[in-house]
């Protein structure tokens, strides 16, 4: 196990900001923490890294307990966070020497690794630059390379994405992915579903500071007691077709205005080819078909009633 979190509990004055939270990361997993504004990740990672101080629990990464002195631990650790945490009056190159040497002290070794982390982050045209002429995406390119330019075993991120445009958005994801693939450990927050999903192997969802669920994304969709839905766009169904659709044993809803209809499909395996014999038997004219399937938000909204962006 390299993270290991046991019933950690937070508190603000009164507001308990994790709540007997437990978490373990295994080696080269990409973990994801999920949830809403406020839920509590923040708070998971600093007290994870002794940045906090916390009531109850414990915290233990690479087999050692953590604590605020425990430079063997925090030298393999790289961490990203929210806040562009660079220095205004260094350029790109500088920066990066910088946070390198915090780590490493040999010259050349470091020379290497920042010219290591411009190109990883593509920030090759930019070396001279302060971080004030970079656009928002660029500096948060910065900011990760700043992060990682060390070549830490854990590279934990927080929030990285933020207010960032798509193209440095998949730079990031895809750059993450890559780290994933050297082996390194990622521990990644965010509350947009769709990081998750692509990026992690496993995720754990919060809200309050208590853990909702865990698993890998598939697992989780599967608690959603919803199944698919399907929409059609089609020029006409008659009462007749529209009859054998709804005679479908698993279609458990079926709305049908002029042009549009929805089908509610039971939870389990799909049935679209069910639909789709019916449609053909009825020589139905399909315009449009989409697919839904139970996403992350589903089933967050279903155990807490709410939406996971709902604040944003
Ligand atoms: N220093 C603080 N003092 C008092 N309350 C705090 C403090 N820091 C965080 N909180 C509260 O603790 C709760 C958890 O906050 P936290 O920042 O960990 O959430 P988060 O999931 O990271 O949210 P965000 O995505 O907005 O950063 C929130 O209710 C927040 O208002």
């Amino acid at each position: 196990m390299i993270v290991q979190l046991d019933n950690i509990v937070k508190r603000y004055n009164d507001l308990v900001a994790l709540d007997h939270f437990s978490m373990n990361v295994q080696e080269g997993e990409i973990y994801g923490l999920l949830g809403p504004n406020g839920s509590g990740k923040t708070t998971a990672i600093n007290c994870m890294l002794a940045l906090l101080r916390y009531d109850e629990g414990s915290v233990h990464i690479f087999g050692e307990k953590m604590h605020p002195t425990n430079y063997n631990v925090k030298k393999r650790i790289g961490l990203v966070m929210q806040n562009i945490g660079v220095y205004d009056e260094l350029s790109v190159v500088e920066n990066l020497d910088y946070f390198c040497g915090l780590y490493i002290s040999d010259k050349q070794t470091r020379k290497q690794y920042v010219d290591e982390a411009i190109e990883f982050v593509g920030l090759e045209d930019f070396r001279k630059f302060r971080p004030k002429k970079l656009s928002g995406g660029l500096l948060r390119r910065l900011n990760l390379a700043c992060g990682i330019v060390h070549k830490p075993d854990l590279i934990v991120l927080d929030e990285p994405t933020v207010a960032v445009d798509p193209q440095s958005r998949n730079r990031i994801l895809d750059g993450i992915k890559d780290l994933a693939a050297q082996g390194k450990t990622i521990i990644y927050t965010t509350h947009y579903m769709e990081e998750v999903e692509y990026l992690c192997d496993r995720l754990t969802i919060l809200d309050r500071g208590k853990e909702i669920v865990t698993g890998t994304s598939s697992q989780i969709k599967e608690m959603s007691s919803h199944g698919e839905v399907v929409t059609l766009e089609v020029a006409h169904l008659t009462e007749a077709t529209q009859v054998k659709i709804k005679a479908i044993p698993q279609v458990s809803q079926f709305i049908y205005e002029p042009g549009n209809a929805v089908v509610h499909f039971e939870k389990g395996q799909s049935h679209l080819t069910k639909l789709l014999t019916v449609l053909d038997e009825e020589a139905v004219n399909i315009i449009n078909l989409s697919v839904q399937k139970p996403t992350l938000n589903d089933v967050f909204l279903e155990i807490t009633g709410k939406e996971l962006r709902d604040n944003v």
